[in-house]
């Protein structure tokens, strides 16, 4: 702790305060990786930047719910380096809105996502560059699944590789009939890098985790229900596309008011990541957030019965 303090003295004490007020502030957004870890976001991203192709675009609704979109169809929705800088941004921009309730992350043209452009990695396949990316990934996907909302990964076809770690980085899974997430990591002489084994781990379980990874094992819904890695299947239905299922399955997690609702996860999540004492002392510091709040003063005048 001493050390950061001294570190952050001295880096404000430079005179590009801005570019080092910057690394500070991403320092401490919950970022995995910072500039005393030897990470240089801003030189990862030029590196990325090369390997252009596809879009991550971001729809936000006045519902509070926004939706997420790996848009690279042409390959069925590969992560290129400049797609990695994309979801970055991305990341960013719902950390600043406020209102947001909700988040659907969904591939576009009826897929997932098929993890790593293949060109890329190729293209970068030295163990240096391959962690830098690595931490770039952790830290953009941590920040994901730290957003103060709640998240739903719809997976329809397939997410393979890195596009299985995103859907780990989401509070919930949706799979529509006949999707598949496959870890496929064994297969390319890999293991996951974007966080997706020790998330995989808090969520299914390591025995299960295990499987998964040591057999590159294809998970169908049935199997996902089953190991708890779905939360739910979506049944093709005449009268309502995946889409407009997982805003329906969401919506009765979203109900209510953003306030409440971004003290929700933010409870869970202290108690997910941190250690008892001081999950409870930041489960006191959120309820003070809402208590008085305008949505609590408003139900108590109604008189509530829970029945
Ligand atoms: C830490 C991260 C680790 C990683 O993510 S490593 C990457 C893991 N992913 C993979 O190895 C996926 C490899 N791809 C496949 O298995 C198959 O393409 C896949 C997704 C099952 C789809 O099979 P099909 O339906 O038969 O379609 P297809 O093979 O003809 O693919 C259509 C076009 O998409 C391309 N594509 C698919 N996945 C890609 C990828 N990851 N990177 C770059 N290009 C990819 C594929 O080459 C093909 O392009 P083209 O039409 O031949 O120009």
């Amino acid at each position: 702790m001493m050390v950061l303090c001294a570190l952050r003295r001295q880096l404000l004490s430079r005179s590009n305060c801005g570019a080092w007020a910057r690394l500070l502030q991403r320092q401490s957004r919950g970022c995995v990786y910072s500039i005393t870890h030897g990470f240089n976001q801003d030189e990862i991203r030029e590196k990325l930047q090369a390997f252009p192709g596809g879009s991550i675009d971001l729809l936000k609704q006045e519902s509070g719910i926004a939706v997420l979109t790996i848009n690279n169809p042409a390959r069925m929705n590969a992560f290129s380096g400049s797609m990695m800088v994309d979801l970055e941004e991305r990341v960013s921009q719902l950390e600043s809105w406020t209102d947001c309730k909700g988040l659907i992350v969904q591939g576009s043209s009826g897929t997932f996502c098929s993890g790593s452009d293949l060109n890329a990695v190729r293209a970068i396949s030295n163990p240096q560059d391959g962690m830098k990316m690595c931490m770039f990934m952790q830290n953009t996907l941590t920040r994901l699944l730290r957003l103060p909302l709640i998240s739903v990964a719809l997976v329809e076809g397939r997410a393979l590789g890195g596009g299985a770690e995103l859907i780990t980085a989401c509070d919930f899974r949706l799979m529509a009939s006949g999707s598949e997430i496959q870890f496929v990591h064994k297969h390319m002489g890999l293991v996951p890098g974007w966080g997706g084994a020790a998330r995989l781990v808090r969520i299914v379980g390591s025995q299960h985790a295990l499987k998964l990874l040591g057999g590159a094992l294809k998970v169908e819904p049935e199997l996902g229900l089953q190991i708890g890695l779905a939360d739910g299947v979506l049944e093709a239905e005449e009268d309502a596309l995946p889409l407009q299922q997982a805003e329906d399955w969401l919506s009765r997690y979203t109900k209510g008011a953003a306030p409440v609702i971004r003290a929700v996860k933010k409870v869970v999540l202290s108690g997910r990541e941190l250690p008892l004492s001081d999950a409870l002392r930041t489960e006191k510091d959120v309820f003070g957030t809402v208590w008085g709040g305008p949505a609590n003063l408003q139900a108590l005048a109604s008189k509530p019965k829970h029945k």
